[in-house]
């Protein structure tokens, strides 16, 4: 069923999971962040039987369900604005962030949350695959395109490639406005042979940066 958002915001926010740890990824890797995980996504099903038929299929995440640590149905803007504010492990309100992801977070992200968290003293920032358009209020857009899928919100602080995807490389990421350009290598079988071709490609095309995984170097969420 469509749901309408309204000024108080959805009807409900479906999170999988919550946690605070460092960043791993891209330029923002070392912060302290509460991530928000989303459940739910519009290129996978998140069921291992339709990952070979899905329009993304590396996908190193669970994000089915929202029985995970910290996940839960959220009934509102404030509610689940509260949740994130209690799980932030930082002494004071300083340097607060909020990463929300998924899944695809722009599914369900939308003002009023952006608000509630802004408001509790939260910079935001948001892991999309770039397939929708990102609502106004967002501090830090980090956009991950995907072969075969719709690109639309192509602008942000980084873009962020899982690297190789045969049908998108590169160079066809270049029309578009980030601040910063990263490859990330693909992880699964041939996370060590796709570390070293990201490697080589941006020792041949500066524009780009390695961003490795470091939260699972570090064994941290
Ligand atoms: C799980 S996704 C969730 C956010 C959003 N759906 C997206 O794809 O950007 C978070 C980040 O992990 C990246 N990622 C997913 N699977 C990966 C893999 N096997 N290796 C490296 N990065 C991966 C995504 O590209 C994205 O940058
Ligand atoms: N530490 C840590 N950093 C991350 N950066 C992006 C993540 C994601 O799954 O979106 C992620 C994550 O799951 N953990
Ligand atoms: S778009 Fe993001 S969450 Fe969805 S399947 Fe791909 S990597 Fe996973
Ligand atoms: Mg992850």
């Amino acid at each position: 069923m469509h749901e309408e958002p309204a000024a108080s915001g959805r009807r409900s926010y479906a999170i999988r999971e919550m946690f605070a740890t460092l960043q791993g990824e891209g330029g923002q890797a070392g912060r302290v962040s509460v991530f928000c995980r989303f459940a739910g996504c519009n290129l996978w099903t998140g069921r291992e039987a339709d990952r070979a038929a899905a329009v993304c299929r590396f996908c190193d995440t669970e994000f089915v369900g929202t029985d995970g640590s910290g996940g839960g149905r959220f009934g509102s803007a404030e509610a689940l604005a509260e949740a994130i504010e209690r799980m932030w492990p930082g002494e004071g309100p300083a340097r607060r962030y909020v990463v929300f992801t998924g899944g695809e977070p722009l599914l369900q992200l939308d003002a009023a949350l952006i608000g509630a968290v802004r408001a509790r003293g939260f910079e935001v920032a948001v892991e999309t695959n770039g397939t929708i358009e990102a609502p106004a209020g967002i501090d830090w857009i980090c956009v991950s395109p995907k072969a075969g899928a719709e690109w639309r919100q192509r602008g942000g602080a980084e873009l962020k490639l899982v690297y190789p995807q045969p049908e998108l490389m590169p160079e066809a990421c270049e029309d578009s406005a980030f601040g910063q350009y990263f490859l990330q290598p693909m992880d699964g079988p041939d996370r060590v042979a796709n570390t070293e071709a990201a490697i080589a490609y941006c020792l041949a095309h500066p524009k780009w940066r390695l961003s490795v995984q470091t939260h699972k170097m570090l064994g941290i969420p």
